[in-house]
């Protein structure tokens, strides 16, 4: 298991490039647990507080690691991804995500951890060229979005995680043979 840092840090972008170059590789992405929309909180500031892990359905994204843990062929199976069958004593599991590491019961659970980032106006230019299934409505990238980021991020560094810095600025084919790389010897380390 591995796994990635802020918003519009190129998360997404990396983990689905790995996933090609790794032996049957898994990715859960955090974000398919989002609650539904009239379950998340309004703040005191008005907005919807997407960017709490209450606002997401934590036990399920445990529930679906678990499985993989499990028996991490069935899961590639059922989640379409081709097992090789030379190599099917290795299998990689990747999560992806804005909050993973201030989770508890997920956090200890990673052979590596890592962290991608870039500064404030590049991750708000970004930002503004997504589009969510919820769109952020006017002033929630300045008044949430970044608030959060940045107490969450704190809380991390407070707790002692430990985690692999990655410059978001660096090209993707840069990051891409970086963290592949990082990868290869860390599975070598662990066979
Ligand atoms: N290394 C990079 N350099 C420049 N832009 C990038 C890079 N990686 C991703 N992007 C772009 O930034 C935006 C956010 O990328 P994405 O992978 O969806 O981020 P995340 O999942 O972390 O929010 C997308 O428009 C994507 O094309
Ligand atoms: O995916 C959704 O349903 C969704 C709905 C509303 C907001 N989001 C945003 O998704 C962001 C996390 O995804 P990402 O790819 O930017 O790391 C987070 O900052 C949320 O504000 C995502
Ligand atoms: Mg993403």
């Amino acid at each position: 298991g591995i796994e990635l840092g802020m918003t519009n840090g190129g998360k997404t972008t990396l983990t689905n490039s790995l996933q090609k170059a790794l032996p049957n590789c898994c990715i859960i992405h955090q974000d398919d647990f989002f609650k539904p929309q009239n379950q998340i909180a309004i703040g005191e500031d008005g907005f919807k507080q997407w960017d709490v892990l209450e606002s997401l359905d934590m036990e399920a994204m445990v529930s679906t690691v678990q499985a993989w843990i499990r028996d991490p062929q069935k899961f590639a199976r059922a989640h379409g991804v081709s097992v090789q069958p030379d190599t099917t004593d290795t299998h990689v599991l990747l999560l992806e995500g804005f909050l993973l590491y201030s989770y508890k019961p997920l956090v200890d659970l990673y052979s590596r951890r890592y962290f991608l980032t870039v500064p404030y106006e590049e991750c708000k230019r970004r930002r503004s060229n997504r589009s969510y299934m919820v769109p952020d409505p006017p002033g929630l990238f300045d008044g949430h979005v970044w608030p959060m980021y940045q107490k969450y991020k704190q809380e991390m560094e407070e707790d002692g995680v430990e985690v692999v810095h990655l410059d978001g600025m660096k090209s993707r084919d840069e990051l891409f043979h970086q963290v592949l790389e990082d990868i290869r010897n860390t599975l070598l380390n662990s066979s």
